[in-house]
């Protein structure tokens, strides 16, 4: 569902960031992508959803090949993969609701439908209840389960997250991590970099660690494997 051939990418100020990537990560997987700062974790997961272009190979996901796709056609890819980040991004002047639907591609699609399909994604997210919330009236685990209802809203195949629980604290990264477990459990497939030593040796996943651009490990039900 996605491979990775033989990917580099060199940043235009020289930095090599990525040097040499071949990995493949099946359907419906949880993965998680660790290792030390400047690593090249947030380009391996950025070039997954097009935010950066590999200088050299191929990026396949679901049978497109994202090195060679026409500018054009990146909109149809975004909608096929989810992406949270750490900061969350919601945009403050919507509700909750308006948050979520507004990222939902509305395509002949009635009122009534729209209306049903962000409930339920709010539904998954625990937040049915906040939905004429403000960003700013929300906790930051609020925000963040916002951020992940926005994501899945357009059923995507990937979910990818950029260290979710990066600003959060414990209890409520465990929280965020169930959430991101039970929508694997429906079937997304998910990749997320993350630093967080604790939830990684226990909620035992596959772990893919970059270093230095490389893969340096790639384990089932692997270990964090770092002091930090
Ligand atoms: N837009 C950019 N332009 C130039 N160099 C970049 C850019 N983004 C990242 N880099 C460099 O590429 C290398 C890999 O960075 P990346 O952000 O992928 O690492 P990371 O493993 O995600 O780090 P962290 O855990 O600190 O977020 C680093 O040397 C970084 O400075």
């Amino acid at each position: 569902m996605i491979t990775m051939n033989e990917v580099w990418k060199t940043y235009p100020n020289g930095v090599m960031a990525i040097n040499g990537i071949d990995i493949t990560i099946d359907k419906g997987e949880f993965v998680y992508v660790v290792g030390p700062s400047g690593a090249g974790k947030s380009t391996f997961i950025k070039m997954i959803y097009r935010e950066e272009k590999p200088t050299r190979g191929d990026i396949i996901i679901d049978g497109k090949n994202l090195a060679k796709m026409k500018e054009r056609h990146i909109p149809l890819l975004r909608r096929r993969i989810g992406v949270v980040f750490q900061d969350f991004k919601l945009l403050p002047n919507l509700s909750v609701y308006e948050n979520v639907a507004f990222a939902l591609e509305v395509i002949e699609e009635s009122p009534s439908n729209i209306r049903k399909r962000v409930m339920d994604v709010l539904d998954i997210v625990h937040l049915k209840n906040k939905a004429r919330f403000y960003p700013h009236e929300l906790s930051g685990g609020e925000q963040q389960r916002v951020a992940i209802a926005r994501a899945i809203v357009n059923n995507p195949s990937v979910l990818i997250a950029d260290e979710p629980t990066g600003n959060l604290d414990p209890d409520t990264s465990w929280e965020i991590m169930h959430i991101l477990d039970d929508i694997n459990q429906r079937g997304t497939t998910v990749v997320m970099a993350t630093h967080n030593k604790e939830i990684v040796n226990t909620i035992r996943k596959r772990v893919i660690a970059i270093e230095g651009g490389r893969i340096a490990r790639d384990e089932m039900r692997g270990e964090y494997g770092y002091e930090r």
